[in-house]
C-alpha cells in the first residue's frame, strides 16, 4: 500500500472478533503476540512484516495490546533485526512516528526449528508480554507465522505446541498460519496435513493462499451471486470458455534453487488460480459462513475430470537453466497453460484454461470470460468478436465488459467497446490493502473463509498430482520459449483448439485519472 494513501485511512478501534464470521467461542481481546517463525528470511522481510506495520498504521494492531517477536536460526539482536526490515516498511521515509513506535514492538529470538531451547525462550518473551498486558475478564492471543520452507513445519508445530502453548487455565487461542507450497504431490501434502492436524485442530490452522487477499477475487462471490445480471448467464448455455491467467515479466531470478523443485503448476496454478477456478465455478453456498463456501469450492474441485496430455502445454524459458542452482538438464516448467473440464450441470463442455508463466512479455492476473455468439446475426457482426467479461485482479484492478454496439454517427454499423469499472478512476482515494494484510487480519479475526481447508487442498492436489508425476518423470516434457515473449505458441494452438476466438484489432486501455 502506498505511504500516500496514509491520509485517507481512518484509524480503527481494538480488534474484535466479528460475530459473523466467528469459528470459535474466543474471547475478544487480550495480549496479541505475533510470532513470525523464519524472521530472517525473505516472505518476512517483503511480505508479513510489512502487512503487520500497515496494520498497526491503521489502528487493527494496538500498542496497548501486540507484541511481535521474530524468530529465527540468524543469530540477531532486536535492533539488528529491525534494520532489516525498516527499508521494506518505510518507502523512503525513514523515521515517521509511526514506523518508530512500530519497531518498538518487534523483539527477536534466536534459536533452531527442532530444539526445545529456543522455544522455551520464545514462550518465556511471549509470557512476560502476557503479564504485562493481561487485564482480569482477557486472555492470550498467539498467531504464528510460518515464512518457514515447508520442510520444518512438522518440527516447528511440535515445538510451537509443546513449548509456547498458552497455559490452559488462561484461555485464549492460538493459531498457526502455513505458507505454501504446503507439499509437492497428494502423498506428501496429506502426510503434512496429517502430521499437522494430529497436533493442531482444523480451526487453528491457516493455511494462507494470498491470492485469496485479493481485492478483485474477493469480490468473485459478490459479483456473481450479489448480481441478477450474471446468474442466468453463468453456465455453459452461455459461456463458451473461461481464462484465469498470470504472467510474470520476470523471471525465477534468486529463487531457481526453491523453483525448480517445485515448477509453475505447484506455484502458480495449483494453488492461486485454482482458488480462483473455484470461486468462479463453484455453486452458491448456502451462505457466506466460512464452511459453507468451503464445502462447494470442494464439491467443484470433485467434479474436475482427469486432466489429459492433449490440454497441457509445458513451457521454460531460454536461459532458465543458467542459474546456477538449476541442473542443466531441468524439465521443470515455468510456464503452463492447462485446461480443467468440469463434470457437472452447469460446465459440462466448457473449457477452463488456466495459464501461468514466469519471464513473459507482461506482468497481469486476469480471468476471461468469453461468452457464446449471439444466435441468428442480423447485424452481421459476428467477425468483431464475442462478447466477454474480464476482471483484472492486477495491476490497476478493473472489471470491463465488451460488448458490440452501434459505431456512432449516420451510418449503422457496429464496434466493439466496453462497460468499464476500473477502480483507480471509480473508487478515488480508496485504498486496496495488500492481500496479506487482510489475511492476517483474518487470521486474528478467526475468519477462515479465505483460507484453504484441509479436504480442498487434498482435491486439488488430487487434480495435478498425475501430471505433476508425468512431468517429474520427464514422461511430458517443456517446449522452450524465449524471455519477454508471450509463451510457447503451443499455448496460443491450445487456447483456439479450446474455442476461444481471438477479438482483433481490440485492446482494452485502462482509463486515466
Ligand atoms: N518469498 C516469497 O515471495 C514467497 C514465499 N512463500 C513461502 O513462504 C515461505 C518462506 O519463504 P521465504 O521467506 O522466501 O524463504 P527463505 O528461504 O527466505 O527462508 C525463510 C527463513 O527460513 C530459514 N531457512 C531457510 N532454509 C531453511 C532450511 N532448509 N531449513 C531450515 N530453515 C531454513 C532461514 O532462517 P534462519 O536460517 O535464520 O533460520 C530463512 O531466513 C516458504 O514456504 C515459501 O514457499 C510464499 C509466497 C511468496
Ligand atoms: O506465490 C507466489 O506468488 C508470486 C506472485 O504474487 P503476486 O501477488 O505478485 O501476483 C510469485 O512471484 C511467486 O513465484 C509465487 O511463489
Amino acid at each position: 500500500m502506498a505511504a500516500s494513501n496514509a491520509g485517507t485511512m481512518e484509524k480503527r478501534g481494538s480488534l474484535k472478533t466479528t460475530d459473523s464470521f466467528r469459528t470459535e467461542n474466543v474471547p475478544e481481546t487480550g495480549p496479541l503476540a505475533i510470532i513470525v517463525l523464519g524472521a530472517s528470511g525473505d516472505l518476512a522481510k517483503k511480505k508479513t512484516f510489512p502487512a503487520l506495520f500497515n496494520l498497526y498504521r491503521q489502528g487493527f494492531l494496538q500498542s496497548d495490546e501486540v507484541a511481535i517477536f521474530g524468530y529465527a536460526r540468524t543469530k540477531l539482536s532486536d535492533d539488528e533485526l529491525r534494520d532489516r526490515i525498516r527499508g521494506y516498511l518505510s518507502h523512503g521515509k525513514d523515521n515517521t512516528e509511526d514506523l518508530t513506535k512500530f519497531l518498538q514492538l518487534i523483539k527477536y529470538v534466536s534459536g533452531a526449528y527442532d530444539a526445545e531451547e529456543g522455544f522455551r525462550a520464545l514462550d518465556k518473551a511471549i509470557a512476560e508480554h502476557e503479564a504485562s498486558k493481561l487485564s482480569p475478564g482477557e486472555s492470550p492471543r498467539r498467531l504464528f507465522y510460518l515464512a518457514l520452507p515447508p520442510s520444518v513445519y512438522p518440527s516447528v508445530c511440535k515445538m510451537i505446541k509443546f513449548y509456547c502453548t498458552p497455559k490452559a487455565d488462561l484461555g485464549g487461542w492460538m493459531r498457526v498460519v502455513v505458507e505454501k507450497p504446503f507439499g509437492k504431490d497428494l502423498a506428501s501434502a496429506e502426510e503434512l496435513s496429517s502430521q499437522i492436524g494430529a497436533l493442531f485442530d482444523e480451526p487453528q490452522i491457516y493455511r494462507i493462499d494470498h491470492y485469496l487477499g485479493k481485492e478483485l477475487v474477493q469480490n468473485l462471490l459478490v459479483l456473481r451471486f450479489a448480481n441478477r445480471f450474471f446468474l442466468p448467464l453463468w453456465n455453459r448455455d452461455h459461456i463458451d470458455n473461461v481464462q484465469i491467467v498470470f504472467r510474470e515479466d520476470f523471471g525465477t531470478e534468486g529463487r531457481g534453487g526453491y523453483f525448480d523443485q517445485y515448477g509453475i503448476i505447484r506455484d502458480i496454478i495449483q494453488n492461486h488460480l485454482l482458488q480462483v477456478f473455484c470461486l468462479l465455478a463453484m455453486e452458491k453456498p448456502v451462505s457466506i459462513k466460512p464452511e459453507h463456501i468451503r464445502d462447494e469450492k470442494v464439491k467443484v474441485l470433485q467434479s474436475v475430470l482427469p486432466i489429459k496430455d492433449e490440454d497441457v502445454v509445458l513451457g521454460q524459458y531460454d536461459g532458465y537453466t543458467e542459474d546456477p542452482t538449476v541442473p542443466d538438464n531441468s524439465n521443470t516448467p515455468t510456464f503452463a497453460s492447462v485446461i480443467l473440464r468440469i463434470h457437472n450441470e452447469r460446465w459440462e463442455g466448457v473449457p477452463f484454461i488456466l495459464k501461468a508463466g514466469k519471464a513473459l512479455n507482461s506482468r497481469k492476473a486476469d480471468v476471461r470470460i468469453q461468452f457464446k455468439e449471439v444466435p441468428g446475426d442480423i447485424f452481421k457482426c459476428q467477425k468483431q468478436g464475442r462478447n466477454e467479461f474480464v476482471i483484472r485482479l492486477q495491476p490497476s484492478e478493473a472489471m470491463y465488459m465488451k460488448l458490440t454496439v452501434k459505431q456512432p454517427g449516420l451510418e449503422m454499423s457496429t464496434v466493439q467497446s466496453e462497460l468499464d469499472l476500473s477502480y483507480r478512476q471509480r473508487y478515488q482515494g480508496a485504498v486496496i490493502p495488500e492481500a496479506y494484510e487482510r489475511l492476517i487480519l483474518d487470521t486474528i479475526r478467526g475468519d477462515q473463509q479465505h483460507f484453504v481447508r484441509r479436504d480442498e487442498l487434498k482435491e486439488a492436489w488430487e487434480i495435478f498430482t498425475p501430471v505433476l508425476h508425468r512431468i517429474d518423470g520427464g514422461e511430458l516434457k517443456c517446449v522452450k520459449y524465449k524471455p519477454g515473449s508471450r509463451g510457447p505458441t503451443e499455448a496460443d494452438e491450445l487456447l483456439q483448439r479450446a474455442g476461444y476466438v481471438q477479438t482483433h484489432g481490440y485492446i482494452w486501455v485502462p482509463p486515466s485519472l
